[in-house]
């Protein structure tokens, strides 16, 4: 199994350690525009291999596709993260460029490929691999709704002063501060609704908090995250190159499912060597389906920004 990252980076980097850790991919391809950049964080990354016992093979690269030949899969980390009061949607004006030329590059060495998208805004920029490549939909997933539903069962884990481990939950919808939807309906303690343990209210904050989790870190670090989106990223890798089958909330082209068409948006899924398997549709109640549709309307916007 050969896994490509491209961006070097705060995500790339973190992506590209967990994926090492785990150590289910034979190689590891770490590539970024900035000279060097590439280069030394694939060695810095390898001299902890002895440390932390995995035999994946991390290298850099700067800019050289024919080094990506062949990769079973890639994740596109490559472009700017937002600063403190920015959101992800003004983010497009530099990334859609970006991803646009990173993901031809990536099809031209591995036609096979399974990308994954990163880079925000992230449901735009995996509607924009589809424009740009002729993968299949199932080999083109955007990576969101791993990371907020982890961020949502942190928030809970915390009003309920329980163990994370005890915590099940999913958020669904667009990646953003305003589109994302905490399932709060469905989120359980040991199979009991968190409904039992929580106030109505004390739900809706837990539900907020989880929104501006990303806009919460990118205050306090002056960037945005790493350590959970690596850590996310790592997840739907391993899902993929082991055939897991496990369900994760991916942004994944639409045709009909949950009544929209047209957009690439976070829904549930079965990721499996395939890619995208299966879209899980789940019942959802009035107000949920609302908050998607609502959801849907903010990232067909971001969408139109797109010069196609
Ligand atoms: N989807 C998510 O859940 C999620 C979570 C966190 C961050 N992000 C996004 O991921 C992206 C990366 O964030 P980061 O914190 O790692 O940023 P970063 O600035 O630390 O890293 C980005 C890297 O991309 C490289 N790069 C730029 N243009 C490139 C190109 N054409 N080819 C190859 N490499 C190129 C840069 O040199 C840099 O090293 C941002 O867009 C951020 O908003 C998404």
């Amino acid at each position: 199994m050969k896994v490509t990252v491209v961006g070097a980076g705060a995500v790339g980097a973190s992506c590209a350690e967990y994926i090492a850790i785990k150590d289910f991919a034979a190689e590891v391809v770490l590539l970024d525009i900035k000279e060097g950049y590439a280069e030394g964080k694939a060695m810095d990354l390898m001299q902890t291999a002895s440390l932390n016992g995995f035999d994946t093979k991390i290298t850099g690269v700067t800019g050289d596709y024919a080094k990506t030949a062949d990769s079973d899969i890639a994740v596109i980390t490559s472009g700017i993260p937002r600063k403190p009061g920015m959101t992800r949607e003004e983010l497009i004006g530099i990334n859609a460029g970006i991803v646009k030329e990173v993901s031809s590059k990536l099809v031209e060495q591995s036609p096979n490929i399974i990308i994954i998208v990163v880079s925000n805004p992230m449901d735009t920029m995996t509607y924009l691999v589809h424009q740009t490549t002729d993968l299949p939909k199932n080999r083109i997933i955007g990576m969101g709704g791993a990371l907020d539903s982890a961020r949502f069962k942190y928030r809970l884990a915390e009003a309920m002063e329980a163990p994370i481990s005890d915590i099940d939950g999913m958020v669904i919808g667009g990646h953003s501060d305003t589109g994302m939807v905490p399932l709060t309906s469905h989120a359980t303690r040991n199979s009991i609704k968190v409904s039992e343990f929580l106030s109505e209210e004390r739900l809706q904050q837990v539900a907020e908090d989880t929104k501006v989790g990303g806009a919460t870190l990118t205050k306090l670090l002056g960037t945005s995250a790493w350590y959970a989106p690596g850590a996310a990223v790592s997840g739907l890798v391993q899902a993929i190159a082991c055939d897991q089958k496990k369900m994760f909330p991916c942004s994944t082209l639409l045709e009909g499912e949950y009544d929209l068409d047209d957009i690439c948006i976070g829904v549930p899924v079965i990721l499996g060597r395939d890619g995208i398997e299966k879209i899980v549709d789940i019942p959802l109640s009035d107000a949920e389906k609302d908050k998607m549709q609502e959801s849907a309307e903010g990232v067909k916007k971001t969408n139109g920004l797109l010069q196609l």
